[in-house]
């Protein structure tokens, strides 16, 4: 990994840094802000270049998680519930959090179960929107898995609503489908889905 201390630019797909403390410096100066008192140096110079390196690593393929496999038994439906996410919103660069929950349906493999929540965390690490974030893991889980159909849904709160702006509180929520399942199955899917979100 870099050396986070550093002033220089790291090797490899990282964020600028350089540009990212200039950056910080100067938004913290627009504030009113001294970025050179004693609690905001390491601030621009070094925590939010790190937290951004790690909160954009969803743009970074080398970040992404091994998907092992092992074979199916069958094609019968994984499904994947209470998946906690963490993304930030494009357009005010505040947090949106909540569940996810995926399914899918084996082609020849199978993918090792905490790879499905690695993935969707790996994934959220951008800036973007719910609806995007849910098509791109869609789309993205069912390159990975070789997947006939994978669904996707995701239940989130917005801070940009929650903090400022509207401020109210609420749930989106997303949900993205590739291919088919049957009636059966999507019922199975929202019963499970209900189970985690603690609405049964
Ligand atoms: N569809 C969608 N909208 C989002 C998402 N995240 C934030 N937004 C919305 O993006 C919109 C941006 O609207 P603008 O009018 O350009 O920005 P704004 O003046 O800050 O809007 P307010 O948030 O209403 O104060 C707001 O309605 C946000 O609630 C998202 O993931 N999906
Ligand atoms: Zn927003």
């Amino acid at each position: 990994m870099t050396q986070h201390s550093q002033l220089t630019q790291p090797e490899g797909e990282n964020i600028d840094r350089e540009k990212a403390q200039r950056g910080t410096r100067i938004l913290l100066e627009s504030l009113g802000e001294d970025p050179d008192r004693l609690g905001l140096k390491d601030t621009w110079e070094r925590r939010i270049p790190d937290a951004f390196t790690t909160l954009t690593e969803g743009n970074r393929h080398e970040a992404k998680p091994t998907m092992r496999t092992f074979d199916a038994k069958n094609d019968d439906l994984v499904v994947k519930t209470g998946i906690p996410f963490y993304s930030l919103c494009e357009h005010h660069l505040l947090p949106f959090h909540g569940i996810a929950h995926v399914a899918y349906r084996p082609s020849e493999e199978v993918v090792g179960l905490s790879k499905i929540a690695r993935y969707v965390r790996w994934q959220s690490r951008q800036l973007t929107m719910q609806e995007s974030l849910t098509n791109d893991l869609a789309s993205g889980l069912a390159e990975e898995l070789d997947a006939p159909m994978v669904l996707v849904e995701m239940n989130a709160t917005h801070l940009c609503e929650a903090m400022r702006g509207v401020e109210t509180e609420s749930t989106t929520t997303t949900r993205t489908t590739i291919g088919e399942l049957t009636d059966v199955e999507r019922e199975q899917f929202q019963a499970a889905v209900a189970r985690a979100e603690g609405n049964q």
